[in-house]
């Protein structure tokens, strides 16, 4: 019996529902005599054939082009047949049990299967055409929600992330060689960190993995984005903001307090990083009714996984005493919470300028929704408080999982570094922590990665990439 990552695959490639065209795609060994009963001709090397694809009667189900890649240069690097028909999804269905039956009927046919989600895309890893972080942003340039992340996954697609991180690895190598040549001549210990430069060496990689490092971080947020909360009394103006920022009607404003009984959560971007906003309910400490004592709860937890949190206060009941109270009450609150907070004094357009504002501790930015006055400052804020370095060209998409082995490796380079100070260094010590060092960088290219890391990433494909 074939391992499950051999046997052949089949799966419609093209988003559900109606398009103007359709694929299904194959992948497997030996398709060929698959390529002859599905299109009753022989089918050159990459090249369009236009022609009908065959029911088992020799009928024709529907006439498309199609496509033939010989191992090994195809998209996964085995056989890939590709039909690509009208994009009706009746058609597709049956031209996907058309390629099952074909297989299943001649036993000179690879046995073939319905593909798992990113199948193909692991394929492609696993037969050398895409690293692990390709294979990655493969998913992530499918999955970009701004212009920016687009771009930036398609950098990363192209190789720029793993070149950088080819780059770390073999100065790396360098480096491990050095010490390790010197572990066999024990009597030139002592010379050997002064002759190789040691030290400069490990302090110019370390130094070259904290620029990748930065880099990554732009990518990981491009990618994740920040999730940022509104919160604030009822009726301080939290959802107007939101569809101010927006730029849409999306969350509903009415001047009733308690308006918002649920969290609303929208993505819209700012200089192409994604912006979370979720709008919460009101927060009030004396909720009148259970639906909103629950909205308010919930709040409160949007609070606690926040980034950064946009505590409103409406400028028009600066001078009332009880309001102010209630805030102080919230601000204990919000302040236990380990996010950011942006004081927002809202209804900038109704305060009459001699009010004195809000007074409450923290940085305050004064704004109004209706008139867009202070909009822009608070959209430059909140990008510096996400950590965004304007003019981000040639940044590449990257996940958490790529930050963490950053962050690890370095880890084992500063244990090298200090290693390296100490008068009679212990070579085999440092040894071991530039290989550990250099193990975390291959995991974010997967030179060595476990099944279950695998069946992570490409189990968060859609099915047919
Ligand atoms: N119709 C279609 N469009 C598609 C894909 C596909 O599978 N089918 N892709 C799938 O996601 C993407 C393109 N990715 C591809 C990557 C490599 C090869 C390929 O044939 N590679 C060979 C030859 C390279 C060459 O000619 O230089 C190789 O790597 O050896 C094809 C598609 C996007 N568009
Ligand atoms: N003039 C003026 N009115 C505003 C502004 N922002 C909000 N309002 C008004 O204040 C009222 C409450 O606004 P919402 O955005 O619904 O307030 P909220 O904080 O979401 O309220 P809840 O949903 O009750 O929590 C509405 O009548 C808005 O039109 C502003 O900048 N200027």
């Amino acid at each position: 019996m074939l391992p499950r990552h051999h046997e052949p695959i089949v799966a419609v490639a093209t988003a559900a529902g109606r398009g103007a065209v359709g694929i299904v795609r194959v992948s497997g060994r030996g398709l060929g005599a698959l390529a002859r009963a599905l299109t009753g001709r022989e089918l050159s090397s990459r090249h369009a054939h236009y022609g009908p694809f065959l029911d088992a009667g020799g009928e024709a189900i529907d006439r498309g082009l199609a496509l033939f890649f010989p191992t090994p240069h195809s998209y996964t690097g085995e056989d890939v047949l590709e039909l690509q028909a009208h994009g009706g999804p009746i058609v597709l269905q049956l031209l996907l049990a058309r390629c099952l039956e074909a297989a299943a009927q001649d036993d000179t046919l690879p046995r073939l299967r319905p593909a798992e989600p990113g199948e193909f895309t692991e394929r492609a890893f696993l037969n050398g055409k895409l690293d692990l972080a390709q294979a990655e942003a493969v998913a992530d340039l499918i999955d970009a929600s701004t212009e920016a992340a687009a771009r930036s996954a398609g950098r990363a697609l192209a190789g720029a992330f793993s070149t950088e991180i080819g780059v770390l690895r073999d100065a790396l190598i360098e480096l491990r060689m050095l010490v390790e040549a010197t572990l066999d001549f024990p009597e030139e210990e002592i010379d050997f960190l002064e002759k190789a430069d040691a030290r400069g060496r490990l302090q110019r990689v370390l130094a070259a993995l904290d620029a990748v490092r930065a880099r990554a971080r732009q990518g990981a947020l491009l990618r994740e984005g920040l999730t940022v909360v509104l919160a604030g009394q009822p009726n301080a103006g939290k959802s107007s903001l939101l569809n101010a920022l927006a730029g849409a009607e999306l969350a509903i404003v009415t001047p009733v307090p308690g308006t918002t009984r649920d969290k609303v959560r929208e993505t819209i971007q700012i200089e192409g990083v994604p912006l979370h906003v979720v709008d919460t309910a009101g927060l009030r400490i004396d909720a009148v009714d259970e639906a909103e004592r629950i909205g308010i709860a919930r709040s409160w937890e949007a609070i606690g996984d926040a980034d950064a949190v946009l505590f409103l206060h409406d400028l028009t009941r600066a001078g009332d005493a009880s309001y102010a109270a209630a805030d102080r009450e919230i601000a204990v609150r919000i302040g236990g919470a380990s996010a950011p907070v942006l004081h927002l004094d809202t209804k900038l357009d109704l305060a009459p300028a001699a009010t004195g504002g809000v007074s409450m501790a923290g940085e305050h930015l004064a704004l109004s929704a209706r008139s867009g006055a202070g909009l822009d400052a608070l959209r430059a804020r909140l990008l510096e408080l996400a950590g965004w370095q304007p003019g981000g060209e040639g940044v590449f998409i990257a996940r958490a999982r790529h930050l963490r082995a950053l962050d690890q490796s370095r880890e084992h380079l500063r244990l090298a570094q200090q290693l390296a100070e100490q008068r009679d260094a212990a070579l085999d010590l440092l040894a071991e922590e530039l290989r550990l060092a250099h193990d975390c960088l291959g995991a974010i290219t997967g030179a060595f990665s476990a099944d279950d890391l695998l069946g992570e990433i490409f189990g968060r494909f859609c099915i047919g990439k």
